[in-house]
């Protein structure tokens, strides 16, 4: 597989394709044909298509690729004009990490395509309410539209598009209503860069009156991360500051997170093949390694952290949020941070008896074998409680709950079991699918090695022979399908 992405650059298209529903017309039996197709289709958006004045409305489903193109082997959507690419773009719907949804597109043109007036080449954007997409010369989809009741209102044939949503200057950047997502400390919006002339993620933290100091530790930090330059870390462009706010503006991922991608398979009863975790894997240690040579460590690595640079299968990922991120060079040791789940068992000591430091970079190492854990299996090394595989099920929901915060006696209880388990060290290996992946289980034994001092560094991961074994594929990978679109 991994041979077949070097070689064919764009089998990303080998997604399923979209089940769609079609009009020709805005008749009501159309209509109601549309409504009988997509009944068992998770659909969550329409496109209304205007060719020459023909218009047709189109459902778009979750996780499913729609391919526009000349090329009928290699589009759904056909349009045998000269001036289309074979494969010209792909629109593409993902769960957003907060239960909305997104929708980008992503072109893969000669000419490229126009949103609202700019010409997009070789990007994918993403799409609001009421934006217009056009193919010169030849198509024009005239609204994205999304909705909370899809089923009823997908059938209904509406040619206006909705009036564009709101958006709001700060600086040189227009910040649109659409929301990528929110943390703890954060809402992230889709932004318009004029400067760049490309959309950017713009991530608003509320400051607290009277904490200057902290404001000032902040934006010293972000100034650290804005000298950061690598395909797989989450760039931070710019920073604007007003009364209530501070607005990181950051490179734009639009394919959600990690988090939310390995949990679809397990929606689908399946597992994130061996190949493509690597694939990640291999990501994942090129962004860490780049990191550490500066003597930064993350020290919240998790999958929710780990952003899809665009939708689609072999995802290209880039590490994020870079809150509690820290150059060692500012102390040696640190007060503990980061989410209980992916902590070291130094870690959980450390936060245990208040006043231990611990140090990032094995933290980060750590993290990142649960994270290849987690991919593999679908389940949790330490959180075993729960039968595999409802690990992530649960997560998600509690995360789109927003119950991290959750203090309930049986979050306590739960949490108490899962730091004994880390501290103990007893990975649990009992899954069946262990038995065949034994290189893959060497790298995260060695990456969950008790002793920080002990622990495979990223280096040292990165000549495991889970990796070695395929490294020209993975170089050949990563270099035309990443490095050949900077
Ligand atoms: N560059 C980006 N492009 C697209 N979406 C983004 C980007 N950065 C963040 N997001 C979305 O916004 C969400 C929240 O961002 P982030 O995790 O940085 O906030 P936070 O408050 O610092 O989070 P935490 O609760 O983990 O501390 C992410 O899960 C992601 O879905």
């Amino acid at each position: 597989m991994l041979e077949s992405i070097r070689s064919h650059p764009r089998s990303i298209t080998n997604a399923p394709r979209q089940i769609s529903c079609r009009s020709t017309n805005a008749s009501s039996s159309s209509s109601s044909k549309i409504a009988k197709s997509i009944k068992s289709v998770d659909i969550c958006a329409k496109l209304i298509t205007d060719r020459n004045g023909h218009k047709e409305v189109i459902g778009l489903g979750i996780n499913k690729a729609l391919t526009i193109g000349r090329n009928p082997e290699r589009s759904f959507y056909v349009i045998p004009d000269s001036s289309v690419s074979g494969l010209h773009c792909t629109i593409f719907a993902v769960r957003s990490p907060s239960g909305g949804v997104i929708v980008s597109c992503q072109d893969s043109s000669k000419n490229g395509i126009i949103l609202n007036g700019h010409r997009i080449k070789k990007a994918s954007v993403i799409l609001m309410d009421g934006d217009s997409l056009r193919i010169p010369d030849s198509l024009t989809f005239t609204c994205i539209h999304l909705w909370k009741d899809p089923i009823e209102k997908v059938s209904v044939f509406d040619p206006t598009p909705p009036p564009q949503p709101a958006r709001k200057h700060i600086g040189r950047y227009i910040v649109t209503s659409q929301c990528l997502g929110s943390g703890s400390f954060a809402i992230v919006h889709l932004a318009l860069s004029m400067d760049r002339r490309c959309q950017v993620a713009c991530k608003s933290i509320r400051t607290k009156k009277g904490h200057r100091d902290e404001l000032g530790q902040v934006m010293k930090e972000i100034k650290i991360l804005m000298g950061l330059n690598h395909p797989n870390i989450n760039r931070i462009y710019d920073t604007q500051e007003d009364q209530n706010f501070i607005h990181i503006f950051l490179q734009l991922c639009t394919g959600g997170d990690l988090f939310t991608y390995i949990n679809s398979f397990t929606e689908k009863n399946c597992k994130m093949e061996e190949d493509e975790a690597k694939y990640i894997t291999f990501q994942l240690l090129k962004g860490l390694a780049y990191l550490h040579n500066k003597s930064i460590s993350h020290r919240d690595l998790k999958p929710e952290n780990l952003l899809l640079y665009a939708p689609g299968p072999y995802p290209r990922i880039q590490i994020a949020d870079f809150g509690l991120a820290r150059p060692k060079s500012y102390q040696e040791t640190f007060n503990v941070c980061g989410t209980v789940s992916y902590l070291p068992p130094e870690g959980i000591l450390a936060l245990d008896q208040k006043n231990l430091g611990y140090v990032g970079m094995p933290s980060d190492c750590w993290s990142a074998g649960i994270i290849l854990y987690i991919m593999l299996s679908g389940s949790h090394p330490f959180d075993y409680a729960l039968p595999s595989e409802s690990w992530l099920s649960q997560h998600a929901s509690d995360s789109r709950r927003g119950s991290h915060a959750d203090c309930s006696q049986n979050y306590l209880q739960s949490e108490a079991r899962l730091k004994e388990r880390i501290i103990s060290g007893q990975v649990d290996f009992q899954q069946l699918l262990w038995s065949k992946l034994v290189k893959a289980k060497v790298l995260v034994n060695l990456l969950l090695i008790h002793d920080p001092s002990k622990r495979a560094t990223v280096h040292e991961a990165l000549q495991s022979s889970w990796i070695t074994d395929d490294l020209a594929m993975l170089e050949g990978a990563y270099r035309s399908r990443i490095v050949a679109s900077l």
